[in-house]
């Protein structure tokens, strides 16, 4: 860290080695559980970064370790550059919301968002001014005077974020905080919390297992299995380029096409040649999976003429307010597949159970993984 006491004017440098968090080699075990395995990993300043994964991958246990209510066995974590691993909760700069508000149910919402203030050193001038303005930010000015149990879930929520932000701390830990919201709240709450975090820049962690809200929210999302990171990346990255089948079938549904390598890393599905898609790395003989997204099949006229096309016969139709989602199946490669279109009534084919559709897979949207097993 850059020290700047001595010429103020002088801007702050930030080193290439200063990130807001950086993660070596933290393991964390309960009893003879391994909860976290060697976690690697760096947030830049600003970030909203998800920790995302099923129930039991160890999200709130890093989350945990982080502000140092879990402490880890071994690995390093450093703060703005600083060796934050040992030092006490209350000595690390963090605020925290849990999905289960945790308010103080016998203070007002005025003195729960003033508790973090206290010992600032501010006045008691200055700590209602703040506490006003943070009401204002979370949309709750004017309700000061209510007690939590006068407030609905999402509001008790807004004050909890308040109290969190409320000493302006350099991370954001969010451990679930929608999940406890009924549907439509959650998503307002959700698009609030993400422009909140712009506006104040606060680099932010938050532990989902929601794979929308995830997609949805983070600048970059740290999908986690079983103790370990299977893949860090953008949205978009793990959405269209996961690392792993695991990553490919969390981040969204997927079908998986069992398939055949080749000569010259060419593909086939059965006997039928995949046009367009290789698999580099792999030997002849090799089994592999092929992956695609529902939405990424083509159907009707979007398939005419395009490579990779099979008939396929409806088995299902489901309707899914903006889109159809159908189950195919198809005899030539003794599988059934899941598609996705949206229906705009000139889809060139019966939409009709047992119908014939002929359907194609976009040779860019196919993602080859080796089988398992
Ligand atoms: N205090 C503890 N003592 C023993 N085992 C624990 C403790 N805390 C967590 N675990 C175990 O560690 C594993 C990871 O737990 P963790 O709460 O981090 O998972 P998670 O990914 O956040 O899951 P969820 O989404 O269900 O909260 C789980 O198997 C859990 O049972």
């Amino acid at each position: 860290m850059v020290d700047n006491s001595v010429n103020p004017s002088r801007p702050v440098e930030v080193t290439e080695a200063e990130k807001a968090l950086r993660i070596s080699g933290l393991s964390k075990s309960f009893g003879a559980f391994q909860a976290l395995r060697d976690i690697e990993l760096e947030i830049e300043k600003g970030e909203f970064v998800c920790f995302l994964g099923p129930s039991g991958c160890g999200k709130t246990t890093l989350l945990r370790a982080i502000a140092g209510l879990e402490p880890q066995d071994y690995g390093l974590i450093e703060q703005n550059g600083e060796d934050v691993s040992s030092l006490p909760v209350h000595r690390r700069d963090f605020g925290i919301v849990f999905q289960s508000y945790a308010l103080f149910p016998n203070l007002s919402v005025t003195r729960n968002v003033g508790y973090g203030l206290r010992g600032t050193g501010m006045s008691k001038a200055q700590r209602h001014a703040r506490i006003d303005d943070l009401l204002a930010m979370v949309g709750l000015e004017g309700q000061g005077s209510k007690y939590p149990a006068q407030l609905s879930g999402g509001q008790q929520q807004r004050v909890a974020l308040a109290r969190a932000l409320a000493p302006s701390p350099g991370l954001l830990l969010l451990d679930e905080p929608l999940s406890a919201l009924d549907a439509q709240v959650r998503l307002h709450l959700r698009d609030q919390l993400r422009q909140l975090q712009r506006d104040l820049g606060v680099t932010t962690i938050m532990v989902t297992h929601d794979q929308d809200e995830a997609l949805a929210i983070a600048d970059r999302i740290v999908v986690m299995r079983q103790g370990e990171i299977e893949q860090i990346g953008s949205p978009e990255e793990v959405f269209t380029a996961p690392a792993t089948p695991f990553v490919a079938g969390f981040l969204g549904d997927m079908n998986f096409i069992p398939a055949n390598v080749h000569e010259g890393g060419t593909l086939r599905i059965g006997t039928l040649p995949v046009a367009g898609a290789h698999a580099h790395g792999f030997g002849s003989g090799a089994a592999v999976n092929l992956c695609i997204r529902p939405a990424n099949i083509l159907v009707g006229t979007a398939a005419e003429g395009a490579p990779n096309q099979l008939q396929t016969r409806i088995e299902t139709i489901s309707f899914r307010g903006n889109v159809h989602r159908l189950v195919v199946r198809c005899d030539a490669i003794d599988q059934s597949l899941e598609l996705e279109f949206r229906h705009k009534g000139q889809s060139g084919f019966e939409l009709t159970e047992g119908a014939p559709l002929t359907v194609a897979l976009p040779p860019e949207d196919l993602v080859v993984f080796r089988a398992e097993g």
